[in-house]
C-alpha cells in the first residue's frame, strides 16, 4: 500500500481498493477453506482405522497419525527409526528388494509384514508409501498410510487351515443347506461312500441309509440339532457298491451373521472296524474261544429268558449237564492239541443232535450244558439217549479213531428247581450220580443227590481232621507167589476209623481226598505208617517183606518225593526193597513226562513201581517202555469173570504176555482173586503173583502177621504181641 502513488487518479485508487478488498475476501475465504480441509483431514485421520505416516529423506519415521494406536504399537517405539530397524518377519532378501525400491524413490503398495512389538505382540501391517520431493524436485522422504491387517491375516489363516482340513481330514465331511441338501463334500466323504461329489450334490444325506437298522434317529436328530446346535450318533450306511459301513456322525448347525441357521455340517468317522472289534469282544465275552459255543455267561442269560417264557406258558424245560468220561486220559496220552480237537468235534456233534431253540454250551474243560426249552422228561430222555448213541461213533482225531463216552445229568423245570442256579446245581448232582453209576449213562436228578453232596462236604472237612486225630489206620492184604502160594509181600490199604460212623472204606473218602489236597497228606501218612510197621516187624524178627503203598499222581509231581522216601527208609533202617509204590494206570498218565525224572530216581534208589488197575486206562506200549516199572497189576475186573468169560481170559492172558514180553520184563500181579479156579487159570497163563480174598482180605497189621505166621513163620510168634501193642 505504501507503493501506491498518491498522485494516481481517484479511479485508479478506487480500483486498487476494490482489488484489495477482493483479495482480502479471497484470502479469508481460502484460509477458511484450508481450515475446513485441515479439519476434515484431521477428522479423517482420527476416525479411520488406518494411520498416516511420514519419513524423512533417511527413511526415519517422523510422524504417525493417531490411527497407529489400534495396533497397540506406541509411536514412540517407532519414531526416529527406519523400518528395517524394527523387529519384523521379513527376510534379508525381502528387505533388500524393498530397500532397492525406496532407494529408487518408487511408490509402493500393500507392503505386508509382521512386526513384533516391544511388548512381544505380533501385528500384521500393510503399508502404502509415496515418495516426496520438495519444490526443487529433491527427494525429501516418504509418506503414506498403514493398515493393521492382523485380524484379516488370522481369518485368512484360519480359512486356509479349515480348507486344508476339509480336504485332508480322514473324516467324511458333508455340508448341507437349510433344506438339508448337500452343497459340499470333502474327498474323504467320496472315498468312504464311493460317490463322487457330483453324484451327491443337491441330495439329502439320508440316501446313504443302509436299512441295516431301523432309522430311528431321523426325527429326534433334527429336533436335537435345532435345540442344542448339534447331534451325535451312529449310522450304518451303504456305500455305492452296496457294502455297509458304520459311522459316528456329528451334525452341527452353522449360523450366519444374523444368527439364523445357514448350513449344517456333518462329520462322519468310519467306525466299521471298531464296531467289528466291539462285536468280536462281545462275542468272546459270551462264547467259548475253542468251540465257539455259548459260555456260562450266555447260558445264564438264555436260561433266564427261557425260564421266564416257560413259566408264563406253564411249560417244562430241561437242563442237561454233560461231562466226557476219562477225557483227561486222552488229553494226557495224546496231547492237549488233540484233546482240543476232540472237544471241537464233540461240540459240533452235540449241535447236530439238538434243535434250533436249544442251546449247547461249553462251560469249561470237558463240561457241556444243554438248555432245552419246551422239554419234558420224555424229550429230555430222548435227547440224552440220542447223545449217548451218537458217542458210540468214534471221533477221528489226528490219525486216531477215538472212542469216548459221556455221562449226563438231567434237571427239569419246574420239578427240580425254579431258577438257573438250582437247575444247574441239580443237573450237576445228577451228573455226579451218572459217573458213580459207571459212566456212559444219563441220570435224572433226585432230591437225595443233594443230600449225598452235602454228606460229601461234611466228610471232606472231617477227613481233614482225621489225619491229625489219628483216625486213619493201615490194613494189609497179602500178595502171594502163584507157583507156591507163599506170601512174598503185602499191599497196604488205608482205613478210616470214624468215631461216629465206624470203619469207613477208602472207596468213600479216597475220591474226596483226590479232589482236594488231602490225598498228598494221606499218602505221606501211609508211607510213614508202613515204614514204621515194617521196622517193627523186622525188629520182631519177621523176614523182610515188600509192602506196596498206593500213591496218587500228585505225589509224583512233588520233586521232594525221592528225598522223603530215602529219609523214611534211613530213619527206620529199611532197605529200599521194603517198599513198592503203586500208581493206577490212569494216574500214571496224569503225572506226565515231567515226572519221569522222579521215577528214574526212585528206580536208582531201588524202590519198586507197580501199575495198578492195569487194562482200564489208555497207556501205550511205548509209554510203558519208557518208564522204570517193576510190576503190572491186572485189574480185578478182568479176573472176576475169568472162569466164565473167554474174552476176559484172553484179556488177562494178553496183559500177562505184555508184562513179560516186549522187553518190559515186569512181574505180573493178578488182583481180586477170589477162587481157586481163578488162581489156577492165572497160574496156567504164567501170572507171577496174586492178591485177593482167596489168599486173604485186607486186615489190620496184627491179623496180617497172624496169617503170615500161620503160613510158616511160627518162630516169630512173639512178634504178634509186639505189633498188637
Ligand atoms: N491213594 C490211595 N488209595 C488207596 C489207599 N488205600 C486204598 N486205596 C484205594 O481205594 C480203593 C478201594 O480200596 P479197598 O476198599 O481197600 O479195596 C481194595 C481191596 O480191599 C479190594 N480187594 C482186594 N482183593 C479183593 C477181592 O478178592 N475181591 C474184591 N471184590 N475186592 C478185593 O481191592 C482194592 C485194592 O485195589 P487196588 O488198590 O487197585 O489193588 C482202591 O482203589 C485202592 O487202591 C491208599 O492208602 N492210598
Amino acid at each position: 500500500m505504501n507503493s501506491i502513488n498518491i498522485s494516481a487518479p481517484a479511479s485508479v485508487v478506487a480500483r486498487l481498493r476494490q482489488l484489495l478488498n477482493e483479495y482480502q475476501h479471497t484470502e479469508i475465504e481460502l484460509r477458511a477453506r484450508l481450515r475446513a480441509s485441515e479439519a476434515r483431514f484431521r477428522d479423517l485421520l482420527e476416525m479411520t482405522s488406518d494411520w498416516f505416516w511420514e519419513q524423512d529423506a533417511q527413511f526415519r519415521f517422523t510422524y504417525f497419525s493417531t490411527g497407529l494406536a489400534q495396533t497397540h504399537i506406541p509411536s514412540t517405539e517407532l519414531l526416529g527409526k527406519t523400518r528395517w530397524e524394527l523387529s519384523t518377519n521379513l527376510t534379508p532378501e525381502q528387505w533388500a528388494a524393498h530397500r532397492a525400491m525406496l532407494d529408487a524413490h518408487q511408490p509402493f503398495r500393500k507392503f505386508e509384514y509382521c512386526i513384533r512389538t516391544d511388548a512381544g505382540e505380533e501385528r500384521w501391517l500393510s503399508i502404502n508409501g509415496q515418495p516426496q520431493f520438495d519444490e526443487r524436485g529433491c527427494f525429501s522422504g516418504y509418506r503414506g498410510a498403514g493398515r493393521d491387517i492382523t485380524e484379516r491375516r488370522r481369518t485368512g489363516e484360519r480359512q486356509r487351515l479349515a480348507a486344508a482340513m476339509f480336504e485332508a481330514t480322514r473324516d467324511a465331511i458333508f455340508i448341507t443347506d437349510t433344506e438339508r441338501n448337500i452343497v459340499a463334500v470333502n474327498p474323504a466323504f467320496t472315498a468312504l461312500s464311493g460317490y463322487s461329489e457330483a453324484e451327491v450334490l443337491g441330495r439329502n444325506p439320508r440316501f446313504l441309509k443302509s436299512g441295516r437298522y431301523a432309522d430311528a434317529h431321523s426325527a429326534p436328530l433334527w429336533e436335537v440339532v435345532g435345540r442344542k446346535g448339534f447331534w451325535q450318533g451312529e449310522f450304518w450306511n451303504q456305500r455305492k457298491d452296496g457294502e455297509t459301513y458304520a459311522v459316528l456322525t456329528t451334525i452341527s448347525e452353522v449360523r450366519d451373521a444374523s444368527g439364523r441357521p445357514s448350513h449344517y455340517v456333518g462329520v462322519a468317522t468310519d467306525i466299521t472296524h471298531q464296531k467289528a472289534a466291539e462285536q468280536r469282544i462281545e462275542h468272546l465275552a459270551y462264547h467259548d474261544a475253542l468251540t465257539d459255543l455259548p459260555n456260562r455267561a450266555l447260558l445264564g442269560q438264555r436260561a433266564e429268558l427261557a425260564l421266564a417264557l416257560t413259566a408264563r406258558r406253564h411249560e417244562a424245560l430241561a437242563l442237561l449237564s454233560l461231562d466226557l468220561d476219562r477225557f483227561k486220559e486222552i488229553n494226557d496220552v495224546l496231547s492237549h492239541t488233540e484233546g482240543d480237537i476232540l472237544l471241537v468235534q464233540v461240540a459240533a456233534r452235540l449241535k447236530t443232535l439238538t434243535g434250533d431253540t436249544d442251546t449247547v454250551c461249553r462251560i469249561g474243560g470237558d463240561e457241556f450244558v444243554l438248555l432245552l426249552p419246551e422239554t419234558d422228561q420224555e424229550r429230555a430222555l430222548r435227547v440224552a439217549d440220542k447223545i449217548l448213541a451218537a458217542f458210540r461213533q468214534p471221533f477221528p482225531v489226528a490219525r486216531h479213531s477215538l472212542r469216548i463216552t459221556v455221562s449226563i445229568g438231567i434237571a427239569l423245570y419246574p420239578h427240580d428247581g425254579s431258577n438257573v442256579t438250582d437247575l444247574l446245581k441239580n443237573a450237576d448232582a445228577a451228573l455226579h450220580q451218572a459217573k458213580q453209576n459207571g459212566r456212559n449213562t444219563r441220570t435224572f436228578y433226585a432230591q437225595e443227590m443233594n443230600a449225598a453232596a452235602f454228606e460229601r462236604l461234611v466228610l471232606e472237612s472231617e477227613l481233614r481232621r482225621a489225619i491229625a486225630a489219628s483216625q486213619l489206620c493201615a490194613y494189609y492184604q497179602p500178595k502171594v507167589r502163584l507157583s507156591d502160594s507163599q506170601i512174598i509181600g503185602a499191599e497196604a490199604l488205608v482205613r478210616w476209623r470214624h468215631p461216629d460212623h465206624g470203619l469207613i472204606p477208602p472207596g468213600r473218602f479216597i475220591p474226596l481226598a483226590e479232589a482236594s489236597d488231602l490225598i498228598a497228606e494221606l499218602g505221606d501218612w501211609m508211607l510213614k505208617e508202613v515204614c514204621r510197621q515194617q521196622a517193627a516187624w523186622r525188629d520182631a524178627g519177621l523176614p523182610p517183606l515188600t509192602v506196596a503203598v498206593n500213591l496218587a499222581a500228585r505225589h509224583f509231581r512233588n520233586s521232594g518225593l525221592v528225598a522223603q522216601i530215602q529219609g523214611l527208609l534211613a530213619a527206620h533202617s529199611l532197605p529200599p526193597q521194603a517198599l513198592e509204590l503203586e500208581l493206577t494206570e490212569s494216574s500214571l498218565l496224569e503225572i506226565g513226562p515231567n515226572t519221569e525224572e522222579t521215577l528214574l530216581a526212585l528206580e536208582r534208589l531201588g524202590v519198586g513201581l507197580a501199575i495198578d488197575d492195569f487194562g482200564t486206562g489208555y497207556s501205550s506200549l511205548s509209554y510203558l517202555k519208557r518208564l522204570p516199572l517193576t510190576a503190572l497189576k491186572v485189574d480185578q475186573s478182568f479176573v472176576r469173570d475169568l472162569v466164565s468169560d473167554p474174552d476176559d481170559r484172553t484179556l488177562a492172558a494178553t496183559i500177562i504176555a505184555l508184562g513179560h514180553g516186549h522187553g518190559l520184563g515186569l512181574q505180573v500181579v493178578a488182583e481180586g482173586v477170589e477162587t481157586d479156579e481163578q488162581r489156577r487159570i492165572l497160574l496156567d497163563q504164567g501170572c507171577d503173583l496174586a492178591q485177593g480174598y482167596f489168599f486173604g482180605q485186607p486186615v489190620p497189621a496184627a491179623d496180617f502177621v497172624a496169617g503170615w505166621i500161620r503160613q510158616g513163620f511160627s518162630d516169630v510168634q512173639d512178634a504178634v504181641e509186639l505189633t498188637e501193642a
